[in-house]
């Protein structure tokens, strides 16, 4: 997915600035724990990229460095042209607000109905807290049904989350993050919870509102297939370090499983998982 990227250089001549840009980034946690190692990469506005790599090779971790809830101990990480490791205040919370986020277990208020849920996208543009669907101005409520509507679950607005399939709930989650109007969507193994036709369900829609809306969306994946399936681009992790870095119709299915090289037992099995 490349229409803006590629719109923009042909009308200008010039590349766009990147959204995201990696420099030599390392995150260590402690002596000895290299979460991530030396990691550089520019991800290109409109762009779909996937993650893809075992547990523990530094997904979340790169995640954390984009939205800024962790601070690379080397290198440089921008986000939207800012350096977002040194961002204080106001500019942090105005970049976190331009960065939508979706995670594996969705994190809705099991309590709360659909609706509410997605209303709580907007609380970065309210003052103080909300209790209860009617706190929220009229127009938050209506663009909560927009979006609702989108992810094709406006008529179980008023159903709680907890009622809700697991499905049925990112979906939830996905409208409640268009809330924020991002430009950045970041996606941590969102469909790692769901069945196989649900898991699809969920990357088509992500994919779909991507393109419509120009989002620049980084996913988190373990499976090799969605990734190949659904990225524009694939960026394998192995160990903190990067393995991979290829568009995605140019990776085979072999290659892109050798991010799963095994080196222990505990991979050998994950790497049957990523089938
Ligand atoms: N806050 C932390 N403190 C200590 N070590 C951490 C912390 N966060 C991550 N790590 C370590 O950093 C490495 C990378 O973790 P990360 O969560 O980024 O991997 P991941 O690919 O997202 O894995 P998973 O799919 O299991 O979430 C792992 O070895 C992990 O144990």
């Amino acid at each position: 997915m490349e229409p803006l990227a590629s719109a923009e250089r042909e009308l200008t001549g010039v590349a766009p600035e990147p959204h995201v840009r990696f420099r030599g980034a390392t995150k260590s946690f402690g002596k000895g724990i290299h979460a991530l190692e030396d990691v550089s990469f520019d991800i290109t506005p409109g762009s779909f990229t996937v993650l893809l790599g075992l547990s523990g090779s530094g997904k979340s971790t790169t995640l954390r460095l984009i939205n800024g809830l962790h601070t690379p101990t080397d290198g440089e990480v921008s986000v939207l042209g800012e350096a977002i490791g040194t961002a204080r205040g106001h500019r942090l919370q105005d970049l976190r607000r331009q960065i939508g986020m979706v995670f594996q277990q969705f994190h809705l208020v099991n309590s709360m109905s659909a609706l509410e849920n997605v209303c709580t996208g907007a609380l970065g543009e309210l003052r103080g807290p909300r209790i209860g669907l009617m706190m929220y101005p009229k127009r938050i409520r209506e663009r909560a049904l927009e979006q609702l509507e989108r992810v094709g679950l406006a008529d179980q607005r008023f159903q709680r989350a907890e009622n809700l399939s697991g499905g049925q709930q990112q979906r939830v989650a996905v409208a409640r993050a268009l809330m924020q109007k991002p430009k950045v969507l970041l996606a941590d193994e969102p469909v790692a919870s769901l069945d196989p036709k649900s898991a699809h369900q969920v990357m088509r829609l992500i994919s779909g509102i991507a393109r419509e809306d120009g989002l620049t969306v980084v996913c988190s994946l373990h499976q090799v297939e969605l990734a190949r399936e659904w990225g524009d681009r694939i960026i394998g992790l192995r160990g903190g370090r990067v393995v991979l870095d290829a568009d995605a119709a140019d990776i085979s299915h072999e290659q892109a499983l050798e991010i799963y090289a095994t080196v222990s037992g505990r991979e050998d099995a994950e790497s049957e998982r990523a089938l």
